[in-house]
């Protein structure tokens, strides 16, 4: 693959993958990644259905854990720490690494127990309505929830329980936010607003998004990695990272003819 030189020279690498393989089973499903994800950027990770983004996103957080077939060969290091060392405990690494899912998932619980719950559970010994005032603040929710907090996270729309699945997820203060396509069952209003709560938080925290929407990515991402897909001999398809670069190289000059047709929708 190739590496874009401004990719995350001049910033702290937050998570790094060195010749990483993910398989279910005996199937390869991404075979030798070398990625930096450099801090208080967003990434996105583009390319076709299959290619093993969200495997790799999943990676980071070690939710891949809980798929008894799933195995890692290879380094992932988060802050120069090996992600799966032995006395590396996943749920303190989830902690640390948030994740916002496709579907809004908010609990069925009130706007101030989605944030509080988990704040609780972890632990947070402060001011909880401090906590929830803030956390709503910093995902663009307070102003629109402020004088409902008691009633239920599911009777708000979709762009609003999204933003509240943000706030849940910043609510621990984690230093890494993984989103796997956030926006995909969203409307472009709602999505316009993730977007700029995404540029937001950037100055915070980490970002990691899979998209299928390349011009969201080209409006979100500081660095985009396009991810492609082969078939190998057997009938498998192997997803594999072409190259990462700042965002407007992938768009505009990319090194490889494959990003190349993707980005101008020739395939994929
Ligand atoms: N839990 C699983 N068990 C077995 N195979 C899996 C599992 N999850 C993903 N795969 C396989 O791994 C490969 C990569 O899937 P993944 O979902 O990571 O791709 P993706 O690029 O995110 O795709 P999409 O854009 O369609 O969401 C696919 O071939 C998929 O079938």
């Amino acid at each position: 693959m190739v590496y874009g030189q401004q990719t995350a020279s001049q910033t702290e690498t937050v998570l790094k993958a060195e010749n990483v393989n993910v398989y279910y089973g005996n199937f390869l499903a991404l075979k030798g990644i070398y990625l930096d994800i450099p801090k208080n950027k967003v990434t996105a990770f583009i390319g076709p259905s299959g290619c093993g983004k969200s495997t790799l996103l999943r990676c980071y957080n070690r939710l891949n854990d809980l798929i008894p077939i799933f195995r890692l060969e290879g380094l992932i290091t988060y802050h120069n720490n090996d992600l799966y060392a032995k006395d590396i405990d996943p749920v303190q690494v989830r902690r640390r690494i948030g994740m916002v899912f496709q579907r809004p998932n908010p609990f069925p619980k009130s706007i101030y127990e989605n944030i509080a719950f988990g704040a609780r559970i972890n632990g947070y010994k402060g001011d909880m309505d401090e906590l929830v005032e803030r956390s709503l603040k910093q995902a663009a929710l307070w102003d629109e929830v402020k004088d409902k907090l008691k009633q239920s996270g599911l009777a708000l729309s979709g762009g609003q329980q999204q933003r509240l699945c943000i706030a849940r997820a910043i609510a621990l203060q984690p230093d890494v936010v993984l989103m796997d396509e956030p926006c995909s069952a969203l409307d472009p209003i709602s999505t316009l607003k993730v977007e700029e709560l995404i540029h937001q938080l950037k100055e915070n925290y980490t970002i990691v998004i899979v998209t299928h929407n390349m011009q969201q990515a080209s409006r979100v991402a500081d660095l985009t990695a396009f991810f492609n897909v082969t078939a190998t001999e057997k009938g498998n398809r192997q997803g594999y990272l072409v190259e990462c670069d700042r965002t407007e190289v992938i768009f505009q000059n990319p090194k490889q003819e494959a990003t190349m047709e993707y980005v101008s929708g020739r395939f994929g």
